[in-house]
């Protein structure tokens, strides 16, 4: 597998990477959570096998760090096949997409993260490659060009993203899979807290494991790098061992508050609160105003704020709730200024 095109590995340090890896499950049993999704998955791998057939098309999507591409890893190795990594930006000719599909053996996943940002010329060269397993490549250049068509193996590509909004509908219907990854919730992380302290072979408690878990922002990502951190305050400052204390204190040396939020979920809840009123706001207007980038807010940070109730999408705008003020400590406005 390429793991220099794997884009999530580039931003952590060599040792987190490292760890990170060994983190990451392996198998459909390893993996906690998305139930309903694991349980239509696992069928469908079965059901492949069964008939000796390439896995039909997988999209994943869903915030980051939720396990799309820890997903796609296991579909291949319990497909028992290769797996080839890329992602959309790196593909920018139909030429290096033409030299990986057919480099692909049967049966093979071909993995590209990131799929709503393939260039439409890319994305359009996919389509008979995924729809019949033929592509169109071009021999020589100049007077002599034409163009041959090649058989490809039949193989399943798993897209992975964190913005389906973005995708072509001609490329969403061409995948026959279509799972979406939802935020974990504090017993689920839990789990995946104690299984990889056990891995890391760090002491914790199950009230300590809890602790974190209930602040990572439903993402199982956030909770192997709090544990990481926790650990190091509980070797640097403790005895060694995590519990509910420690993890308190690391979590709050890390900016982390009480309900998971981390600096910039507070800030964009405080932007729209004292600079607009509680909004209703545009996404734009928010970007500019707490100076992140509109697509990594309308991605990251506002889904979980409207699943934890903190933030409402409307017609006109984003606008907070009661909940938001009460988490800041402001006063609510209510609903007094309608009546009149
Ligand atoms: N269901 C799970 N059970 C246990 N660990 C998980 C699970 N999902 C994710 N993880 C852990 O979280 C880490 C991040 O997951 P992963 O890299 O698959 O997320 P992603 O959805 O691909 O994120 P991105 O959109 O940023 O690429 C993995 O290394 C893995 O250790
Ligand atoms: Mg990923």
């Amino acid at each position: 597998m390429n793991e220099h095109l794997d884009p999530e590995a580039s931003n952590l340090n060599p040792t987190d990477r490292d760890i990170e890896r060994v983190l990451r499950p392996q198998a459909f049993e390893d993996f906690t959570g998305q139930e309903k999704v694991m349980e239509n998955l696992k069928i469908f791998v079965q059901a492949a096998k069964l008939r000796g057939e390439a896995l039909d098309h997988v999209l994943l999507h869903g915030p980051p760090g939720l396990g799309k591409t820890t997903l796609s890893h296991i579909i291949a190795n319990e497909m028992a096949t290769g797996i080839k990594v890329t992602s959309g930006p790196v593909l920018d000719k139909p030429g290096d997409l033409a030299g990986l599909l057919t480099g692909l053996d049967e049966g093979d996943i071909l993995f590209i993260d990131e799929i709503h940002r393939l260039s439409p010329l890319v994305e359009e060269y996919l389509y008979s490659a995924m729809e019949d397993f033929k592509i169109d490549i071009m021999l020589e250049t100049g007077p002599n060009a034409r163009s041959v068509q090649i058989s490809l193996n039949p193989f399943t590509l798993v897209g992975a993203t964190t913005r389906s909004g973005l995708l072509t509908a001609p490329l969403r219907a061409r995948f026959g899979i279509n799972a979406r990854l939802a935020y974990y919730d504090a017993k689920l992380l839990t789990t995946i807290v104690l299984r990889s302290s056990d891995i890391l072979k760090t002491p914790i408690s199950d009230e300590g494991a809890y602790e974190i878990a209930r602040r990572s922002r439903g993402t199982p990502r956030i909770a192997n790098a709090l544990l990481r951190r926790t650990r190091d305050f509980a070797q640097i400052k403790g005895n060694g061992n995590i519990d509910t204390e420690i993890a308190r204190y690391a979590l709050n040396a890390l900016n982390v508050d009480e309900h998971g939020l981390d600096e910039m979920d507070n800030r964009i809840l405080v932007t729209i609160i004292d600079k607009f009123k509680g909004g209703p706001v545009g996404l734009k207007t928010i970007a500019t105003a707490v100076g992140e980038d509109e697509g990594t807010i309308e991605e990251v940070y506002e889904p979980f704020l409207i699943q934890e109730g903190y933030i409402m999408r409307t017609s006109r705008g984003r606008e907070v709730t009661e909940a938001a003020y009460k988490h800041l400590k402001k006063n609510y406005p209510g609903q007094t200024g309608k009546l009149f």
